[in-house]
């Protein structure tokens, strides 16, 4: 990689404080017409992006205010079609460096008529052409115009080169195997054109020498990739010819395939910069639900493939890494399994409980809006979990990774408001046991229209009493009580019960993160929350009852009305 950087580097021009606009590129783009006004714009904005001055468009008319408003940096000239003039053309060609013909031309006979004309013009003035999408179609019966024009560089998808390879040989090519050798023998075939042969590697070849770009790219192949290769393309064959030999590449490498290698690389590098952006859509089992999520990273540590995927409109907190058998292709055969597991769970609960769950399969998303009247904060962006316990997810761990900060805490007095507000949230891993409860008294409350007994017959104060006890001989320390303490709270710890102190679990870590305690304070607390949170579960039994909840009585203005 390092030797590939060096060659790319090699024949990008230093920014200079004497240069004029214009220097560092004047590129053309040829292509645009009624249906494909993407194409051009984005050859011509990546030409533009890599480091060129100015670009022009030459297109059809109909193409063209579509184009402009796409981008005021584009020149825009709709001259061709019926109309076109060879000279008109040519006025502009002469201030070009170099000149991408394809992208978005279309196919029309009577369109593609004046080629010749234009590509005769641009050899004339020797500049690179680089020739993609519908003026690789055109060269296809045309090849003969650009035989040993050195200068030329053609970048075809694997569809287009075999169609290449078969009008240059005569023979059809049934099989798209040996790209390499197929790739030397047609530039060689064509006079030492650059061929850019672009798939799951790119191979550039000028028939003498070939090197590959393998850069890791990304698994989505939409349209208009190709053309953001053309389009820097462009602006690095300009400046290859520019550097000249001052650009001091490999032996037997040419200025056009060191430029071919630039824009492979770069534009396998946005592809996976993109893809690792927004990452794959996936379905992905959590518990007994299927839940659509984004797969955000991939991991092939002893060759078993592990990927780290964010449930989509569920808080990050439960992002996870997962293996293979839980992960799904986001098709309409798993969409309906999810849709069948939905049904199934919902009639399994409700024939257990009597219940009757909300909307789809209780899924409820942060979109979906804020939280109704009534419905219980805590629980408002919770997934639904396996209800029954898994005993791998049981215990809480806690390691420094579980604290994830913005910054030091060293000087509170300098902090910025964008600091204050951009805080990452403390994490604290509720046990899968305690979330369980948690989902049945999301339900109990929002489905059964129940209330929670107050004063609960086991109460904070009690909790943490119990805890205080179990822990006196190992000198545990016990979050919560001191602080309902220091705040005047006890007569509260003494009125709510184990599933108020619950809830206060889901919320903790957002507000921790806006304490003042330094990295090691907060390790400490938050390991003392998990370890607290293990008791919880140990004694879940006697501290979340279901006989806790009861049925408000009827409201009598009701029942008068
Ligand atoms: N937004 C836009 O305006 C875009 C316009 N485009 C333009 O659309 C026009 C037609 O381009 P096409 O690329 O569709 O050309 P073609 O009409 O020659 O289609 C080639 C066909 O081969 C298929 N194909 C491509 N790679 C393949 C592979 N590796 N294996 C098997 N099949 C493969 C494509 O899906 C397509 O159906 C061109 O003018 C092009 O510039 C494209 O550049 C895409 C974006
Ligand atoms: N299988 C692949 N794996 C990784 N990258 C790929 C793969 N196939 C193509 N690419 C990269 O995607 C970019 C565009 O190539 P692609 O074959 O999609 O062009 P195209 O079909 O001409 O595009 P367009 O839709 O713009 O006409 C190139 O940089 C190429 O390296």
């Amino acid at each position: 990689m390092s030797s590939v950087r060096s060659i790319i580097k090699s024949i990008i021009p230093p920014l200079s404080w004497e240069s004029y606009k214009g220097q560092a590129g004047r590129i053309g783009v040829v292509g645009g017409s009624e249906n494909y006004t993407g194409a051009p714009y984005y050859a011509g904005i990546s030409a533009l992006r890599v480091g060129c001055d100015l670009v022009h468009v030459f297109c059809y008319p109909n193409a063209a205010t579509v184009i402009k408003s796409y981008s005021p940096e584009l020149i825009v000239h709709p001259i061709l079609g019926p109309l076109f003039t060879g000279d008109s053309f040519r006025l502009w060609l002469q201030r070009l460096h170099s000149v991408v013909i394809g992208p978005g031309l279309g196919r029309e006979p009577t369109l593609l008529n004046p080629m010749a004309d234009m590509i005769q013009a641009a050899k004339a003035q020797d500049i690179p052409i680089i020739f993609d999408a519908d003026g690789l179609y055109y060269l296809e019966q045309h090849w003969h115009l650009i035989r040993g024009y050195t200068k030329a560089i053609l970048t075809p998808n694997i569809v287009e080169f075999s169609r290449l390879v078969e009008w240059v040989s005569g023979h059809p090519t049934p099989t798209l195997e040996n790209v390499h050798d197929k790739a030397m023998s047609l530039a060689a075939a064509l006079g030492n054109v650059t061929l850019v042969c672009k798939g799951h590697k790119d191979v550039i070849t000028n028939g003498v020498e070939i090197i590959m770009c393998e850069e890791p790219g990304s698994p989505r192949r939409c349209g208009g990739q190709g053309d953001l290769l053309s389009g820097s393309l462009g602006t690095f064959a300009h400046w290859a010819e520019q550097m000249g030999n001052s650009s001091q590449l490999p032996d037997r490498m040419t200025g056009s395939m060191a430029a071919a290698l630039a824009a492979c690389c770069l534009t396998r590098e946005c592809n996976r910069l993109a893809f690792a952006e927004h990452g794959e859509k996936v379905l992905c089992f959590h518990g007994p639900l299927i839940y659509e999520a984004k797969c955000l990273k991939i991991s092939g540590k002893d060759k078993i493939p592990k990927y780290y995927v964010h449930y989509a409109g569920w808080n990050k907190n439960w992002d996870e890494w997962v293996n293979e058998t839980r992960m799904l292709k986001h098709n309409e055969a798993n969409l309906q399994k999810q849709r069948d597991l939905i049904r199934q769970h919902e009639a399994q609960i409700k024939s257990k409980k009597g219940l009757k769950l909300p909307t789809v399969g209780g899924v409820k998303r942060k979109s979906e809006g804020a939280r109704k009247e009534g419905e219980p904060e805590h629980l408002s962006n919770t997934p639904l979990r396996e209800v029954e316990p898994s005993p791998s997810t049981a215990s809480a761990t806690t390691s420094s990774s579980a604290i994830k900060r913005k910054r030091p805490r060293s000087d509170a007095t300098m902090e910025s408001e964008e600091e204050y507000v951009s805080k990452v949230e403390v994490k604290i891993k509720i046990p899968d046991e305690l979330k369980a409860i948690l989902v049945e008294d999301l339900l109990s409350i929002t489905v059964n229209h129940k209330l929670v007994l107050l004063p609960a017959k086991v109460t904070v104060k009690k909790i943490l009493e119990d805890y205080v006890k179990a822990k006196s001989s190992a000198k545990a320390t016990t979050p919560g009580k001191s602080l309902l303490e220091k705040g005047g709270h006890e007569n509260l710890a003494e009125v709510f019960g184990g599933i108020h102190l619950l809830r206060l679990f889901v919320k903790l870590g957002g507000y921790l993160a806006y304490t003042q305690l330094n990295e090691s304070q907060m390790q400490h607390l938050v390991s003392c929350l998990h370890e607290f949170l293990r008791f919880l579960v140990k004694n879940a039994g006697t501290y979340f009852q279901k006989d806790a909840y009861i049925s408000p009585a009827p409201d009598p203005k009701k029942k008068s009305a």
